[in-house]
């Protein structure tokens, strides 16, 4: 028997993070950054007003209060785009817009709320300044935010709304990350047949291809490949013959057990690593390579063991080829109420969180499938602790698709 650590180095020593290639900013959501974002410019990129008013000299207006209003003469108008660069004599200011660039004679912004031109807001002709702040008010510098050439986002990083955002503001219009993994899913079994479909005796709906897909995806994983296999070792070993080239990482379930039809064993018996890991639910388990293929996982076909195993062995599988680092999918929370725990396996029980609580999900059987819909993260019990009571803390491991 296998401990679930020993089973994930065996895994993560076969995964590699995918080769870098090129993405568009617009198609690079999810994906993991290669190579660090540097800033193209200074951000800002010059300097720039902060507020819709007027710039001008600070030591014009310095005496300005409410009672003793200082007069400027606005001569000039700045857009924000505007390349314009208006000189400004001493006494005369421009009007300026958030966004746009200082005047190179003008050092502060004077809000138009600090002015007596109200709505009317003049481009031209005399204005009164009531309040000056101080010199350099309301003006962005440019490289306050970051030097030119400075990592605005590190390798490691995966891109989401923020980071894209900040790739963007930097002047990358592309950028150099690892690919989302392709994955190919089989389901395995005779008895399967398509949800909705009649069942005959002896059959049952197929779910777990669904499942796995639907992990995969929100794992960050891309998968282009489903298919529902029946139990014929040499029709499953060409299927996967066929497909492997075309992908990163094929998890198949079903058929790992040692009984007379359990198909991956058979197909892949010799190549695979076939082994007892010491975990509830998911204790068959297979990994390995066919020939020159990907990485391909065996998960048992119990779907609630299907759904544990992607937690624990696939999902690390599919961060480390996605260039993720770190990952940390754990927490600890309180047990609302107790349960029973075999002593010899490390136990992961589907549970409701309700805040820092967790109580059992349905029975915890694994073949209990729609009972596991009511679950959002598996209590993690290792070896050798004995049964969980009302109070006790646990480490808990979030489901893939809740957060
Ligand atoms: N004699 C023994 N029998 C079993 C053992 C054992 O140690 N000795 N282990 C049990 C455990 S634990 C598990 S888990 C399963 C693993 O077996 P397989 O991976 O070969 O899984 P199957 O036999 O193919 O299926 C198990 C169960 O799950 C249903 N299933 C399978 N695939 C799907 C799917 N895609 N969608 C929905 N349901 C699926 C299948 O119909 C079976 O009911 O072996 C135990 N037996
Ligand atoms: O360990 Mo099996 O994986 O319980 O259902």
């Amino acid at each position: 028997m296998f401990s679930v650590a020993q089973h994930l180095d065996l895994v993560l020593a076969q995964c590699a993070p995918l080769a870098p290639v090129t993405a568009p900013l617009t198609a690079a959501r999810g994906l993991v950054l290669a190579s660090p974002v540097v800033a193209a410019h200074a951000l800002p990129p010059f300097d720039n007003a902060a507020m819709d008013g007027y710039a001008l000299r600070f030591a014009d207006v310095a005496s300005a209060a409410p009672d003793a209003a200082v007069s400027v003469q606005v001569v000039a108008d700045v857009a924000a785009g505007s390349a314009a660069d208006p000189p400004l004599a001493p006494g005369e200011a421009a009007r300026i817009m958030t966004g746009a660039p200082m005047p190179t004679d003008a050092d502060t912004v004077v809000p138009l709320e600090e002015t007596t031109s109200g709505s009317a807001f003049p481009a031209r002709g005399c204005v009164d300044v009531m309040r000056a702040a101080r010199e350099g008010a309301h003006v962005r510098r440019a490289g306050e935010e970051a030097q030119a050439g400075a990592v605005v986002l590190d390798a490691g990083v995966p891109l989401g709304p923020r980071q894209l955002a900040a790739a963007a503001a930097a002047g990358s219009s592309e950028v150099t990350v690892h690919p989302a993994p392709r994955v190919a899913v089989f389901a395995t079994g005779d008895e399967l047949v398509t949800p909705g479909a009649p069942l005959a005796r002896g059959q049952l709906w197929e779910s777990n291809s669904l499942l796995l897909t639907e992990l995969v995806t929100a794992a960050g994983g891309s998968v282009t490949h489903v298919e529902l296999a029946r139990d014929e070792r040499e029709a499953l070993r060409a299927r996967v013959a066929t497909v492997q080239a075309s992908v990163d990482l094929i998890v198949i379930t079903g058929g790992v057990g040692a009984g007379a039809y359990d198909v991956v064993r058979q197909a892949f018996g010799d190549v695979l690593d076939f082994r007892e890991v010491a975990m509830q639910p998911g204790r068959p388990q297979a990994f390995g390579r066919v020939g020159g293929g990907p990485p391909m996982f065996g998960l048992p076909g119990n779907p609630v063991a299907a759904a544990v195993s992607f937690e624990v062995f696939v999902r690390p599988a599919i961060a480390r080829l996605r260039g993720l680092t770190g990952e940390t999918r754990t927490f600890t929370a309180t047990a609302a109420e107790g349960w029973r725990v075999r002593a010899d396996r490390q136990q992961y029980l589907p549970v409701i969180v309700d805040g820092r609580l967790v109580r059992p999900a349905g029975a915890g059987r694994s073949h209990f499938v729609a009972r596991l819909a009511q679950a959002d993260a598996y209590a993690v019990v290792p070896p050798g602790i004995g049964d969980v009571r009302a109070g006790d803390a646990v480490t808990v491991l979030k489901a893939t698709g809740d957060g």
